[in-house]
């Protein structure tokens, strides 16, 4: 199984690290253009290799794609980060040229590559590939709502004083400050509905600070997240590499599913060998197919400005 990460940057070197840690996939290529950067992020992870315990092969190159031929998994994180104060969707200007000359030059390489795209707007950045390639929309897949929904756990566990493990949940819609939509009527605590634990308005506090997470990391930081976001790539890929079937909400092109077309945006999908092999269509109640709605007009508007 090998692996390409694009993009050694921050999210890229910790998504690499995390697959890397894992140990399912046999090489990871990290690409990027600043010269050495990611032969220098791929020896450093080498050199935790015996430390770590793991036999994954990790390279670097820069800007040489022929060293990617052939990945069964391309990952593109290649684009700025957004600063304190930013959205998500100012990044699309430098982020729109990246993404579809990484994308292409990845697919001239690996033909049978399956992408998962992490740099923002994510999205509208999985629309501009859908949009701009012919890769079939199975092998397409934004990155946003597995981080999300990691969020939102964190979340409620604080808000009950429980322990992650005990806490389900999952966020859907645009991975933005304001279309994200927690779906907290079908959050859990090992099977019972967190509202048994929560009152309706602290419940209401979960959902904000979710939707708001990456702006308040980013806030901290002075850049965005990237521990985070490593591990929900990681999680990803290994569901692919591994033909796990794990369900997980990812940004893919609807057609007609949830009431939508022509989008691409967050919901359940299973991710196994092939890629996206379902799409999972959950009955929503009223208030959050509208949430829904909301969620799609922002996305749609980004995905104008586009020139596809
Ligand atoms: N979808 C999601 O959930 C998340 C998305 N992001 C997004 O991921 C992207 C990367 O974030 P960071 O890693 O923090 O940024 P970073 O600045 O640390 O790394 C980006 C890397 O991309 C490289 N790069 C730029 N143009 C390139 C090109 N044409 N080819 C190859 N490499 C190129 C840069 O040299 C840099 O090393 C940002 O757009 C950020 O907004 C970040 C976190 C979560
Ligand atoms: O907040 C950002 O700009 C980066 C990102 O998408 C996240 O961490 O959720």
């Amino acid at each position: 199984m090998k692996v390409t990460v694009v993009g050694a940057g921050a999210v890229g070197a910790s998504c690499a690290e995390y697959i890397a840690i894992k140990d399912f996939a046999s090489e990871v290529v990290l690409l990027d253009i600043k010269e050495g950067y990611a032969e220098g992020k791929a020896m450093d992870l080498m050199q935790t290799a015996s430390l770590n315990g793991f036999d994954t092969k990790i390279t670097g190159s820069t800007s040489d794609y022929s060293k990617t031929a052939n990945s069964d998994i391309a990952v593109i994180t290649s684009g700025i980060p957004r600063k304190p104060g930013m959205t998500r969707e100012e990044l699309i200007g430098i982020n729109a040229g990246i993404v579809k000359a990484v994308s292409s030059s990845l697919i001239e390489h690996s033909p049978n590559v399956i992408l998962i795209v992490v740099s923002n707007p994510m999205d509208t950045m999985t629309y501009l590939v859908h949009k701009t390639t012919a890769l079939p929309k199975h092998r397409i897949i934004g990155m946003g709502g597995a981080l999300d929904s990691a969020r939102f756990k964190y979340r409620l566990a604080e808000a009950m004083e429980a322990p992650i493990s005990d806490i389900d949940g999952m966020v859907i819609g645009g991975h933005s400050d304001t279309g994200m939509v927690p779906l907290t009527s079908h959050a859990t605590r090992n099977s019972i509905r967190v509202s048994e634990f929560l009152s309706e308005d602290r419940l209401q506090q979960v959902a904000d600070d979710t939707k708001v997470g990456g702006a308040t990391l980013t806030k901290l930081l002075g850049t965005s997240a990237w521990y985070a976001p490593g591990a929900a790539v990681s999680a990803l890929v290994q569901a692919i590499a591994c033909d796990q079937k794990k369900l997980f909400p990812c940004s893919t092109f609807l057609e007609g599913e949830y009431g939508l077309n022509d989008i691409c945006i967050g919901v359940p999908v299973i991710l196994g060998r092939n890629g996206i092999e379902e799409i999972v269509d959950i009955p929503l109640s009223d208030a959050e197919k509208n949430k829904m709605q909301e969620s799609a007009a922002g996305v749609a508007k980004t995905n104008g400005l586009l020139d596809v």
